[in-house]
């Protein structure tokens, strides 16, 4: 046992067997703080004190378990007694015991998101609000703000002149009757429970003598206020954090919570650690100088001494379809090199990043894992979105009841709501069966609902025939993006205000627009066929490449790590700095920070050229590709030519050339132009190949790529 404190450097022991009361680690990336923390805890249970007298928060449940294991490996099965967990798991652990001293049940009901918007529907009808000027997330996100902060519902009223203050006091009123909590609500009950029961808090502060914290800077006040109530005056707190990988100030984290912990603990003992035993001394100065362009920060002397001659490569891929392979091709010359795929994460800003890489590694049968979220192609709004293009699709001779259609005719026929009940569609079902007919068919002539309900299907039926008669005349992608207007689906996300949804349908445009490129004859047909690659797979591979955002990658680490999406305007984000300035954008950088110093010995830095539709802008690279210092990095620039994803199955290389621009007259400002989809416009505004289209309503402006086939000027 005593080995693990041996392999401790000085400042890591002196903080692992300190037996002052309150204790703080300040330190940089990859310096052991969660190794000090786990030494410290096995020190204890060796020295005799009982397992479950030591708490430690994490702040993920994947980091619980980490530690769990990790533990594990040190104490055998004492682990198993140590309390570790998530401070929201600590909480339903305290109030499933003494929320009866709040007036709960033990066996309250705890509601997630989609219970909390039913929750909505009703209080919206009694208010008489609609949900296009009152979007339910955003109003669940400022009833969340209220409650955090501590307004009531009274005095939330002078916030705001809308009745959001009334949806919250409604709110509130009906969880009271339900006896239920939010998410929210763990936290403030937990915290009222304590704060104002003695005989609660002095149960459980008996209980604990040593707790842990990891990950401090992002605690936010309510629970650190949790934290404290905990803690008995005699009690060992230690508390381990790095200010520069705050990245949750968004959600409520406050960075002055860690700074100025020795003021609430006047005794505090302060531990700094500078060695990192993670990252190459190249690695970590490139996140150095990176993170010195944040004002107002703790300089922190760190050093490694791993040494490496390794450069981070940094790549500008041509457009977006080929940044994945350059992303593959490294990872398979890593593996021949000796690394396994699970030595290797590839890191995101935003969840809808993962599908170029996702289905070049698909292609390629190289396993990969996504942490803390769903795959693309299995994601509620492309399965939506895939659903709506299997209704347009010709009969399929391999399943001749037509299985997948009714299927898909099930998934969308009431998304966006056209209220259409679930009790129809079963009747629908059964006449289907009877008749032989698929849903679609029973759907155009239906005998067994009455007409009020059957005058719902029309509108829906119209569509899929109108969108099957511009099969052949307008491309896939724009299709695609037309039956997410037509249908009301994009309006739907828009109301709910859920942007990362909509992300994610632009970008299967983008996806069925690059598999046009490879191959310009695809049909509709075969397109879904493929994706089929995606979505039948080994479940769990154990030796996977690693795919996440970098969110999900605080306090993991790897051998390889690949950055991706390195474009201004995606990473640092947009949204992030429009939203919060230069906090935004120092936030951004902190999470660059820790997505760098996630990396060992290998870091490669990528984006790519060419138009950005969402941003509406030619792509330029990312501020912090060039806030790293020259001599760091080394630009990767081998061709791709060979690469096997190129080939179709003939083994001819690219096709795209069939897509490329072709010699057109160019377009100038002024011209007018006929599209397949939105029909007449005029030219109001060129970029090299990008022309803003003024259409007629409801198309609006549009950006097009004055090159597509589906554009022609009209003369005169
Ligand atoms: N004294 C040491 N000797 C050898 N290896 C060490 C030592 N301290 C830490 N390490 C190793 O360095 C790596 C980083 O440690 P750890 O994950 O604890 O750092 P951290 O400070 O918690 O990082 P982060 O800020 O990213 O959470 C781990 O692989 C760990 O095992
Ligand atoms: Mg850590």
């Amino acid at each position: 046992m005593s080995s693990v404190i041996d392999s401790l450097n000085a400042p890591q022991k002196e903080a692992a067997l300190t037996l002052d009361k309150d204790v703080r680690i300040i330190a940089g990336a990859g310096s052991g703080k969660t190794r000090m923390l786990m030494a410290r805890i096995a020190s204890l249970v060796d020295n005799g004190i009982l397992p479950w007298r030591i708490l430690a928060i994490t702040f993920t449940n994947k980091a619980a378990r980490e530690m769990k294991e990790r533990l594990q490996t040190l104490l055998q099965d004492a682990a198993r007694d140590v309390r570790i967990s998530t401070i929201h798991s600590l909480c339903v652990r305290i109030l499933r015991e003494d929320a009866s001293a709040i007036g709960y049940p033990k066996n309250f009901t705890i509601l997630d998101g989609d219970d909390q918007k039913s929750m909505l529907r009703t209080i919206y009808k009694e208010l008489d609000m609609d949900r296009t000027t009152f979007p339910p997330s955003a109003v669940l996100g400022k009833i969340s703000g209220w409650k955090t902060a501590g307004y009531s519902p009274e005095e939330a009223q002078d916030q705001t002149d809308g009745p959001e203050a009334k949806a919250y006091e409604l709110y509130e009123r009906q969880l009271e009757d339900m006896k239920a909590m939010d998410f929210d609500d763990l936290l403030l009950k937990t915290r009222h429970l304590l704060g104002t029961n003695q005989e609660v808090r002095d149960k459980w502060q008996n209980r604990l003598d040593y707790i842990h914290v990891d990950e401090f800077q992002d605690v936010d006040p309510v629970q650190y206020d949790i934290i404290r109530l905990l803690k008995r005056p005699d009690a060992f707190l230690c508390v381990v954090g790095d200010p520069d990988q705050t990245i949750y100030t968004w959600r409520g984290a406050a960075v002055d919570i860690i700074l100025n912990f020795a003021r609430d603990f006047p005794n505090t003992r302060t531990v700094i650690l500078n060695e990192n035993y993670r990252s190459s001394q190249t690695i970590l100065d490139a996140a150095n100088a990176l993170i010195a362009h944040n004002h107002g920060r703790i300089e922190k002397d760190l050093f490694s001494s791993i040494e490496s001659d390794r450069k981070i490569e940094t790549f500008q891929a041509q457009d977006e379809s080929q940044e994945p392979l350059q992303v593959a091709r490294d990872i398979t010359r890593a593996r021949k090199e000796g690394l396994e795929y699970r030595d290797i994460a590839v890191l995101y800003r935003s969840n809808y990043l993962s599908r170029g890489i996702e289905r070049v590694l698909g292609k390629l049968r190289i396993p990969y894992r996504i942490y803390g979220g769903i795959r693309f192609y299995e994601r509620q709004e492309i399965k939506d979105m895939l659903s709506y293009l299997k209704l347009i699709t010709e009969p399929d001779p391999e399943d001749p009841a037509q299985k997948s259609l009714d299927l898909a005719v099930m998934r969308v026929i009431n998304v966006p709501r056209r209220g259409i009940g679930a009790r129809t569609v079963e009747k629908l079902q059964k006449e289907a069966a009877d008749r032989g007919l698929n849903l679609l068919e029973v759907l155009r002539d239906p005998q067994t609902v009455s007409g009020a309900a059957a005058k719902k299907f029309a509108p829906f039926v119209e569509l899929v025939d109108e969108m099957k008669s511009l099969r052949a005349s307008v491309p896939l992608d724009e299709l695609m993006m037309r039956m997410a207007f037509d249908s009301g689906y994009m309006a739907m996300l828009k109301d709910t205000r859920e942007e990362d949804r909509e992300e994610n349908i632009e970008e299967l445009q983008a996806d069925i627009r690059q598999a046009l490129q490879e191959n310009p004859d695809l049909t509709l047909e075969e397109y879904l066929q493929d994706l089929s690659l995606f979505t039948d797979r080994d479940e769990e591979a154990g030796n996977a490449v690693s795919l996440m955002t970098v969110h999900a990658a605080k306090g993991l680490e790897f051998e390889q790590v690949h950055i991706v999406g390195l474009n201004e305007g995606v990473f640092p984000s947009l949204r992030a700095m429009e939203e919060a300035g230069r906090d935004g954008l120092e936030e951004e950088r902190r999470l660059m920070y820790v997505a760098m110093t996630r990396a060992k010995k290998a870091l490669y830095l990528s984006w790519n050229s060419g138009y950005s539709f969402q941003l509406d802008r030619h792509k330029t690279p990312s501020r912090f590709i060039q806030e790293i210092p020259e001599d760091y990095v080394k630009q990767e620039s081998t061709p791709l030519d060979n690469y096997p994803v190129h080939k179709s199955p003939q083994g001819q290389s690219r096709k795209s050339r069939g897509r490329a621009p072709k010699p057109t007259t160019r377009l100038r400002k002024g011209d007018h132009v006929e599209h397949t989809v939105y029909g007449a416009g005029v030219v109001t505004d060129v970029q090299k190949d990008i022309v803003s289209v003024a259409f007629g309503h409801p198309n609006g402006v549009r950006k097009l790529n004055m090159h597509h086939p589906s554009l022609q000027k009209v003369k005169g």
